[in-house]
């Protein structure tokens, strides 16, 4: 900003960014919120969600706090209609798949075609292939992740809920997405959080950066 309060607007603290986490049952939805949330996994039976519920979280980007209020859905068919209402307003979604589940990752074109249909156009969307860790049940590569990815021009990553893997990323480049444009200039160049990802997972493989 310069001296006299002109040029970049500032960031506004106080805006609280709606995101929601969709996909089907059992993909690791709350259970990734949780590890991101408490940074824990609790491991034991699968007890699914029912309803909708939401946990607000700050991440620092930049220097200054972005506050994302994050609705965790239920998965279930039977709640769907209600969960969808809640896409409207909705500033960023991701939608999970399960590296060990066929069906989860068939469903993705289904779950895009909804968004489509009940998500403002410019929401921010993020495919995740969750279960990154469960190498010995996996069914999809993840060069089939990114390719769906590519296809719907959405960016992509693998996470663990159980080890923490890309939690903490996923959640950054949303956060980071969204500062962007509630600042961003006609006359800048726009934040590509395609690359931003690529460019974190890169240091996270080869210095343990997170
Ligand atoms: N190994 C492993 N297990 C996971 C991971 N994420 C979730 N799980 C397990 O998968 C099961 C389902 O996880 P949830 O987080 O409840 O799934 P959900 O997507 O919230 O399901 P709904 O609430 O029904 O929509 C639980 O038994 C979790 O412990 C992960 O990253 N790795």
């Amino acid at each position: 900003m310069d001296a006299d309060g002109a040029g970049s607007p500032c960031y506004d603290e106080d805006l609280l960014h709606k995101t929601i986490l969709v996909g089907d049952s059992g993909v690791g939805k709350t259970s990734l919120l949780v590890q991101f949330d408490q940074g824990k996994f609790i491991a034991g039976s699968f007890s699914a969600t029912v309803g909708i519920g939401f946990t607000n979280k700050v991440v620092a980007v930049d220097g200054v706090k972005v506050k994302l209020q994050i609705w965790d859905t239920a998965g279930q068919e039977r709640f769907r209609s209600m969960t969808h209402a809640y896409y409207r307003d909705a500033q960023a979604l991701l939608l999970f798949y399960d590296i060990t589940s066929k069906m989860s990752f068939d469903n993705v074109r289904a779950w895009l075609t909804q968004i489509h249909e009940y998500a403002q156009k410019d929401v921010v969307i993020m495919l995740l292939g969750n279960k990154a860790d469960v190498s010995n049940e996996r069914v999809i590569r993840m060069e089939d992740g990114e390719s769906l990815a590519r296809e719907y021009g959405v960016p992509f990553m693998e996470t663990s809920a159980k080890t923490g893997m890309n939690v903490e990323l996923a959640f950054r480049a949303i956060a980071k997405e969204l500062k962007q444009r509630a600042v961003q200039q006609p006359d800048e160049p726009r934040f590509q959080i395609h690359d931003y990802i690529e460019s974190q997972k890169k240091k996270t493989s080869c210095c343990s950066f997170m």
